[in-house]
C-alpha cells in the first residue's frame, strides 16, 4: 500500500482519505494505445504498432481491472503474443511485489524487479503515481503503453487481429451506444460500486454504494430476463467488464466489503449468466480463487485485521447455464 510521489515510494492506506468518508479511486495516468500501424490511439502518444512478442502484461490474478485484461488475452487468442507476469496476492507496506512463493506467481521475468513500483520507475524515474495492476509494457521502447485496464482491453479487443487472424469482436460498431449504456451503469454501480461500500469509512459513505451495487445487480437480472447478454444476443465487453466482478462477489465482495444483501447464486439468471462466463472456452484458466481470496482478506487490514481467510460457501461452477447453447461473439 502506498505511492510513488517524485520517484520516492511513500507508505499509506490502501484506500485514499477523503473528508467524508468515500472512497475515490485515482484516474489512470498512462493512456496510449497500441494500434495495428503505431499510429496515436484516441489519447497519448503513436509508435506502439501491434507485434507479436512485443508487449508485456503485469497482472495480479486478483485485480477484477488486471482480470479483464487476461480474459481479453485469452478470447483473442493473444496468448503465444503478449507475456505476462503475475504478481503476488499479498499487498502490504511495498505495495504490489514480484515474490514468487505463491503458486502461479511468476517474477518480473522481464526486467527483473521485485517491486511493481519499479517497473512505474523504470518508465517515469520521477512518477508521482499509484502503483496499479494492470501494466501494459512495451518491451521494444521499454515504456508503459497504459494502465488502464478499459482502455487495454479495447485494443486488444480489434489492435492485434492482422497478427493473429482473429476477428472476434465484443466492441461491435452496432452494439457500441448500448454497451457504453451498460458500462456507464455497471462500473459505478457494481464494478467500483462494491469498491465504494467495502473502503467507505463511514456508515454514510457505506449506505449510498452498497445500495447501488443491489439495484445493479437487480437491473442486470431483469436484463437478463429480456436478452441473453447485457447488451443484446451476443457476448460483448459489456459481459466481460461484468463478469470479473460477479466471478469474485460471493467469495469476497459479499463479507469482506459487505456487499451482503444478496449472493450472485441467490439471482437466478444473473447466476446462471455468470455460470455461463466463466465456463466460456479459456475463461476458467484465468480465475484463480486462491489468488482472490488471499488478496483480499490478508491485504486490507483497516478492513480485516485478523488477516483470516473466512471458509467461504460452496460454489457448484460447473453445472451448466439453462435455456440453450453457447452463443459465439
Ligand atoms: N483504473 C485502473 C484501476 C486498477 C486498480 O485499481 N488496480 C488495483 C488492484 S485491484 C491496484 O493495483 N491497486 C494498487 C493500489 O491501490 O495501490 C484500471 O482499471 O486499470
Amino acid at each position: 500500500m502506498g505511492r510513488l510521489v517524485n520517484g520516492v515510494w511513500e507508505t499509506g492506506p490502501v484506500a485514499p482519505k477523503s473528508t467524508d468518508g468515500s472512497f475515490q479511486r485515482a484516474d489512470s495516468a498512462w493512456r496510449n494505445w497500441i494500434t495495428p500501424d503505431g499510429a496515436p490511439g484516441p489519447t497519448g502518444r503513436g509508435g506502439f504498432a501491434a507485434e507479436s512478442g512485443r508487449y508485456h502484461l503485469y497482472v495480479s490474478l486478483a485485480c477484477p481491472w488486471a482480470h479483464r485484461t487476461l480474459i481479453f488475452r485469452a478470447l483473442k487468442e493473444l496468448t503465444p503474443h503478449i507475456s505476462v507476469d503475475v504478481v503476488d496476492p499479498l499487498m502490504g507496506e511495498d505495495g504490489w511485489t514480484f515474490a514468487t512463493d505463491f503458486p502461479r506467481t511468476t517474477g518480473d521475468t522481464v526486467l527483473g524487479t521485485a517491486f511493481l513500483r519499479e517497473v512505474y520507475l523504470a518508465d517515469e524515474p520521477e512518477a508521482t503515481t499509484k502503483v496499479t495492476v494492470p501494466v501494459l509494457w512495451d518491451k521494444a521502447t521499454s515504456r508503459i503503453v497504459s494502465n488502464e485496464s478499459s482502455e487495454i482491453v479495447r485494443m486488444l479487443n480489434s489492435a492485434f487481429d492482422g497478427v493473429t487472424g482473429n476477428t472476434l469482436d465484443f466492441h461491435p460498431e452496432a452494439l457500441r451506444d448500448e454497451i457504453d449504456r451498460v458500462n456507464e451503469r455497471v462500473y459505478p454501480g457494481l464494478n467500483n460500486g462494491v469498491y465504494r461500500a467495502g473502503f467507505a469509512r463511514t456508515q454514510a459513505a457505506y449506505d449510498i454504494p452498497a445500495r447501488e451495487v443491489f439495484e445493479t445487480l437487480d437491473w442486470m437480472e431483469d436484463r437478463l430476463g429480456r436478452s441473453r447478454y447485457l447488451a443484446g444476443d451476443r457476448l460483448t465487453e459489456a459481459d466481460w467488464r461484468a463478469a470479473t466482478t460477479l466471478f469474485r462477489f460471493d467469495l469476497v465482495y459479499n463479507t469482506h466489503f459487505k456487499c451482503n444483501r444478496r449472493r450472485i447464486i441467490d439471482y437466478p439468471r444473473l447466476w446462471d449468466y455468470t455460470r455461463e462466463l466463466y465456463q466460456t472456452p479459456g475463461i476458467a484458466e484465468t480465475v484463480d480463487f486462491e489468488h482472490i481470496v488471499n488478496h483480499y482478506y490478508r491485504s486490507h487490514p483497516e478492513i480485516n485485521p485478523t488477516r483470516i481467510i473466512p471458509i467461504g460457501p460452496v460454489i457448484d461452477w460447473t453445472e451448466t447455464r439453462r435455456g440453450g447453447t453457447r452463443a459465439a461473439a
